[in-house]
């Protein structure tokens, strides 16, 4: 049987995801030395992320054709903005992050970047583009939730972080949207399916570029 349209678009981007099961930001937070600062940073854009990240699935939701990828995306919508609340609310307290810095955040360039680049899919691009952007936000961090916690120093004051993204119910979430992704790109053309195949590596560029942002204290130049 041929692969499917997700398994390769997956295996197109293995380079990608090696580098950032490897990058420094990930292998020191597994075994607990990640500095506190870019985690502090990591923890403040990531809360950027996941409140526009939930616009973006609230559009994928609206456009979806089938009643399982409206309850999917508006499902997912509603858990961003929960763990924007929940996770991270609890992460700023434990690693002081105070409510002025939190609230007075701006993005930085990756951060503006990556959510930018979902919003513009959600405005002028297709439900298939739009779909194929928003999954490496789901199966990146499911395969890295996967690899970081047989390896995690216990403790680790990362744990709760890292037990969110292995926990199985993430897992069938990400296997969720797959199966709509898939479904989407066999009912549609070969052109699109390319376009589906950019927008899926796009977004896996920017989950490298946002842990390293977070790695390197990214601001804007000027
Ligand atoms: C940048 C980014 N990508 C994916 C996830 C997973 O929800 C997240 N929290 N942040």
């Amino acid at each position: 049987m041929a692969m499917g349209f997700c398994d390769q678009i997956w295996a197109d981007v293995a380079p990608l995801r090696q580098a950032i099961l490897a990058h420094p930001f990930l292998t020191a937070l597994a075994d607990g030395t990640l500095p506190r600062d870019s985690f502090q940073h990591y923890i403040v854009q990531d809360s950027l992320y996941l409140a526009e990240y939930a616009r973006t699935l609230a559009i994928a939701a609206a456009r979806a054709p089938s009643a399982a990828g409206r309850l999917e995306f508006s499902d997912g919508a509603k858990v961003a903005v929960q763990v924007e609340e929940a996770l991270h609310q609890a992460f700023f307290a434990q690693f002081g992050v105070s409510a002025t810095t939190a609230q007075g955040a701006e993005p930085t360039p990756s951060c503006l970047g990556y959510t930018s680049y979902l919003a513009s899919l959600a405005a002028t691009r297709s439900y298939e583009e739009l779909v194929a952007g928003i999954l490496p936000c789901f199966w990146v961090y499911w395969e890295v939730g996967c690899a970081i916690k047989p390896r995690a120093v216990s403790p680790n004051p990362y744990a709760p972080w890292i037990e969110t993204y292995a926990d199985p119910g993430f897992g069938a979430a990400t296997d969720r949207v797959r199966a709509l992704v898939d479904e989407a790109a066999a009912a549609t053309t070969p052109a699109v399916r390319d376009a589906m195949a950019r927008a899926f590596r796009n977004a896996t560029r920017y989950e490298w570029m946002f842990w390293d942002s977070a790695w390197r204290l990214e601001s804007w130049p000027v």
